[in-house]
């Protein structure tokens, strides 16, 4: 049965998605934004209290890459802590009456679902390579933002091939095409990924700084001070290109070019001694100071609409 703090197989995050939103119907809504390669449909989660008229939002995935297990955990972590403490705490109640959050809990079913089964490391899609024997395309390759030509490959038996073209998966197609739909509400963009404890904003394709780097950055500490005030655990923020590598095609470079101002990627735990393997023991800890970093970044977001 579901449970938030162990790592749920895809079945069971599926049947819980259809469950907590049909159980919260005045705070939580159900879509389908497409299907993966292998048929999935891929179900988006829109938080937030209904007012028939459109609220600002924050878009937020999880996912992108299949091993990332904790990643998973924290987007059901935050739909279920949004509506558990909606009503109870102050600023979820504030976010949740004046925006919404759209939330897609796995992003790359089809390589989650590959991790459960056959290979616990696998980190691309599941998508057949012509003329190659090699699968899967990596998905943060795969956005047109100086797509393949830094940190990315165009061998399909990399871990980070780029893909044939952009926006050559279908799962990068449903989301870009979502979110160039609803890029006039959408302010904020957060893609979870795991691990080396980082937050990390434009540009990772080139070292040239971002027009709003400042604020960037400040929220991005400001973020990352109110994550460590839980458990003391340590976060370094920064552009992609200069805090982890030069790398092209990422999901949240490129919706900063469309104009989503505050556009993050999150490496949460470890810092190496697990890696992708994080116990679960740690999904707790690591799902509430996450809370309080993308709390913390919304917040502001709302103060600075
Ligand atoms: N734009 C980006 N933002 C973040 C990253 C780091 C993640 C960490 Se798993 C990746 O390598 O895909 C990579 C890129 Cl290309
Ligand atoms: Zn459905
Ligand atoms: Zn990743
Ligand atoms: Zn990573
Ligand atoms: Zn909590
Ligand atoms: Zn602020």
């Amino acid at each position: 049965a579901h449970d938030y703090t162990k790592y749920n197989n895809w079945a069971t995050i599926n049947d819980w998605v259809v469950s907590i939103s049909s159980a919260n119907a005045d705070l939580i809504s159900r879509q389908e934004i497409g299907n993966t390669y292998e048929g999935r449909p891929m179900h988006l989660l829109t938080i937030g209290k209904k007012t028939g008229s459109a609220k600002p939002a924050v878009f937020m995935d999880c996912g992108f890459h299949a091993r990332e297990w904790i990643t998973h955990a924290f987007c059901q972590w935050f739909i279920n802590e949004a509506v558990s403490t909606y009503g109870s705490d102050p600023e979820m109640t504030n976010l949740l009456d004046r925006m919404d959050f759209f939330v897609l809990p796995v992003f790359n079913i089809d390589g989650y679902e590959y991790t459960w089964t056959n290979d616990r490391m696998w980190r691309k899609t599941r998508s057949r390579n012509s003329g190659s024997s090699c699968i899967g395309t990596d998905p943060n390759r795969n956005f047109d933002a100086g797509w393949c030509t830094v940190g990315a490959s165009s061998n399909p038996c990399s871990e980070t091939y780029c893909g044939s073209s952009i926006e050559s998966e279908i799962e990068s197609k449903n989301l870009a095409n979502f979110i160039r739909s609803n890029k006039s509400i959408i302010k904020a963009y957060l893609t979870v990924h795991s691990y080396s404890q980082l937050l990390l904003f434009p540009y990772s394709y080139k070292y040239d700084l971002a027009a709003d780097h400042s604020e960037l950055l400040s929220v991005s500490q400001g973020a990352i001070a109110a994550l460590s005030s839980l458990y003391g655990t340590r976060y370094t923020s920064g552009p992609g290109a200069t805090t982890i590598y030069l790398a092209a095609g990422g999901s949240d470079d490129w919706a900063y070019d469309l104009g989503v101002k505050y556009s993050y990627t999150f490496e949460l735990r470890d810092e190496g001694r697990y890696g992708f393997l994080l116990p679960e023991s740690q999904i707790k800890p690591t799902c509430e100071e996450t809370m309080l970093a993308v709390k913390y970044i919304a917040s502001h977001v709302l103060n600075n609409l």
